[in-house]
């Protein structure tokens, strides 16, 4: 598929609310916003499932303005050249915050409390009698020397992490995968827990803050739960696909696990007994919608108008000084020699390269080409053409 949209104004299309200081980094002149097109060069999304979506022939990438991709067909993406961004980072204080206060509001039976003193509405005179007389229901559990136990040591579960020491809780966090960016950020007085059934074994709350992957699926579950303490609090902010439902509501029935505080409620979820239902609530700030909205916008602008790339969850990362000159960028299957054709086919053409960069990612890369001559814009389809018969090509873009 070949992809030259040169001098063309692009078209963006929202499938959420994107907050508007994010899509003021498209410029009227060349971008449209809306979220209507039927052939966009690019969406910027936040949890609108995408996957049961045609992707259009025209798209080149998706943002999405948040963590979570699950929304997202990322590997049909990958396979039609189509890049996916997140926006590592921009939503985890907000999302930090609500764990720690539900941790906090949950351990004090506060949710409860608030909803029993609601129904005394009708009581008149009488409320402060029943309120001091029915206070006795609700008394919690201090946070302060207990163990939270942490799964996923990312941008928000590293911020959980630290914050809860300063609650004076002792912390363990358990994360094989953890980036070297975030272990530098982490407190030396995280514990590091070497296996899950570690951390379990310890933790009288646990949070959950790991993507949900073919991996992480259910990765809480009846087996799990036997391994942890009775009456443990389990925190999920991260996606319900995480936890085996039918086994929660058990053992919340049980009283295996005291409680469980969801971000994402269902049928299964309300039906739960001590399940604290949270309406999605973890990125929902004014801040977080902000920050979300900037990045995922500001990513998208860049690969369209130069090619750069930063923050896919599905391409290399890859950046080359945009200069102003003819740009060819290609994404290609990761074989030997796909540089060595790709700049042959330059050649045939007598074009010199000025400069290049080639990156890749698993199977697949992405190479960049900024050509030294000026080239006539009649030329470049057929320069694209050529190109494309290489076997191994997906997309090529001239910019
Ligand atoms: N409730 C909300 O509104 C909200 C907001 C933001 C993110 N989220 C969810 O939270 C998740 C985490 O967000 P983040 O910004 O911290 O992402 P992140 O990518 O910074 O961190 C995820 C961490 O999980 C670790 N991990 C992966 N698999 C693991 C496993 N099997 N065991 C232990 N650790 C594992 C990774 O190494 C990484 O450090 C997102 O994927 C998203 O689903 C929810
Ligand atoms: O993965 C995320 O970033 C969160 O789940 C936030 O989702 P939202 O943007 O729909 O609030």
């Amino acid at each position: 598929m070949s992809t030259t949209t040169l001098g063309k104004a692009k078209t963006i299309k929202t499938l959420n609310n994107i907050a508007s200081c994010g899509l003021s980094v498209f410029n009227k002149e060349n971008y449209t916003v809306n979220n209507e097109s039927e052939n966009p060069d690019a969406i910027v999304l936040r949890s609108f499932n995408m996957h049961s979506m045609e992707l259009n022939a025209q798209l080149k990438a998706i943002a999405r303005a948040g963590a979570g991709v699950n929304n997202i067909p990322v590997d049909k993406c990958t396979e039609k050249g189509i890049v996916v961004f997140n926006t590592p980072g921009a939503n985890a204080n907000a999302v930090k915050e609500l764990v720690l206060t539900s941790l906090i509001a949950s351990s004090r039976n506060l949710f409860e409390g608030v909803a029993w003193a609601k129904t005394l509405e009708k009581e008149g005179e009488q409320i402060p009698k029943l309120v001091e007389a029915g206070k006795k229901n609700f008394v919690g559990n201090e946070i302060r020397g207990k163990t939270l136990g942490v799964i996923g040591l990312g941008a928000i579960g590293a911020l959980v992490a630290n914050d809860a020491l300063d609650l004076d809780m002792e912390v363990i966090g358990f994360d094989p995968f953890i980036s070297v960016d975030t272990a530098w950020n982490l407190s030396r007085n995280v514990h590091r827990a070497m296996s899950l059934e570690q951390l379990f074994a310890t933790a009288d709350y646990i949070t959950v803050h790991v993507p949900l992957t073919g991996d992480t699926k259910g990765m809480l579950n009846k087996e799990t739960f036997k391994l942890m303490k009775d009456g443990v609090y389990i925190m999920n902010f991260s996606r319900g696909g995480l936890i085996n439902e039918i086994d929660m509501a058990l053992a919340l029935e049980s009283g295996k696990i005291g409680k469980y505080i969801t971000d994402f409620p269902n049928e299964e979820v309300l039906r739960m007994k001590n399940a604290i239902p949270i309406p999605h609530l973890g990125a929902s700030t004014n801040e977080s919608e902000e920050n979300c909205a900037i990045m995922a916008s500001r990513q998208v602008k860049e690969y369209l108008d130069t090619g750069n790339i930063k923050n896919s969850v599905n391409f290399p990362n890859a950046s080359l000084p945009y200069t102003g000159k003819t740009r060819v960028a290609a994404f290609h299957k990761n074989v030997p020699n796909m540089v060595g054709q790709i700049t042959s086919a330059f050649s045939n053409y007598h074009l010199n390269i000025a400069d290049m960069v080639n990156r890749s990612r698993g199977d697949y890369a992405y190479t960049m080409i900024d050509i030294d001559n000026e080239v006539d814009k009649d030329m470049i389809p057929d320069i694209e053409a050529k190109i494309k018969q290489i076997d191994g090509i997906v997309t090529v873009r001239t910019i």
